[in-house]
């Protein structure tokens, strides 16, 4: 039986990456989707959008719903200041076998916990399993038709503190009409659109950044 992307990708980073090395990681996965094969990461484009946003925030915990091959996840935690956690949430055990070694590979594992699970399941028990209080950042990119009841999900677990920032992958492509709809009518939140495309192509897209009011 062949391989499949993610694990081509893996290989990609084993070969081209230096271990411990957060950032040759990102470039060999950047090189790899561009020359390679197409892939779902984030990308570096609106890659240098995420990481802004993560230093501007410096966040002391941080949440990421839908790991992949752990692309947006060696981004943000090559960023976080020291002490800090990030979490990502993944559901599919083959995704999460590769994005832990991707995680690994860039020496990242102190900083990150790869949890397996769907987001449904395991937002409900961050606070008593995870010691979690709130969460200064979440970054969305799992199911489009989940950013939405995920993010009412945090807010009925109190997983959000006045300040806490969304940023959501895709809100153009593929798109997420209802969560849009929902931060940018929402008294609640104070929302803003970073214009870019995605990733590895000229297609329009964006990352929306919105800032809860409590
Ligand atoms: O579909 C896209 N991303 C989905 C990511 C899914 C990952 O997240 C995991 N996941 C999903 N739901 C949950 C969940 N909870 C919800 C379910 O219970 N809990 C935990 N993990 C979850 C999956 O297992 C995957 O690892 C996308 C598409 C394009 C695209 C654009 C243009 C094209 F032409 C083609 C594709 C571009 C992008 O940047 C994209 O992010
Ligand atoms: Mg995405």
């Amino acid at each position: 039986t062949g391989s499949t992307r993610p694990q081509r990708l893996l290989k990609a980073v084993q070969k081209n990456a230096s271990r411990g090395d957060p950032q040759s990681v990102i470039s060999a996965i950047d090189r790899f989707c561009h020359s390679s094969e197409w892939a779902m990461n984030v990308g570096d484009e609106k890659g240098v959008i995420l990481d802004s946003v993560v230093c501007e925030v410096s966040p002391g915990c941080a949440l990421e719903l839908g790991t992949y091959c752990g692309y947006s996840t060696v981004r943000i935690g090559r960023l976080l200041p020291p002490g800090a956690k990030l979490i990502t949430l993944e559901f599919n055990p083959d995704y999460a076998k590769v994005a832990r070694q991707v995680i690994d590979f860039a020496g990242l594992q102190e900083k990150v916990l790869l949890v397996e699970g769907p987001s449904g399941d395991l937002i409900p028990k961050m606070k008593e399993q995870y010691g979690i209080t709130t969460f200064d950042l979440v970054f969305l990119d799992h199911w489009k038709d989940r950013y939405l009841p995920d993010t009412k999900l945090l807010e009925e677990c109190g997983l959000l503190r006045k300040g806490s920032i969304l940023l959501a992958d895709n809100v153009i492509c593929p798109g997420t009409p209802d969560y849009l709809a929902y931060v940018r009518s929402s008294p609640r939140y104070e929302s803003k659109y970073f214009k870019s495309h995605l990733e590895y192509t000229k297609v329009e897209d964006g990352l929306e950044k919105s800032i809860f009011l409590g």
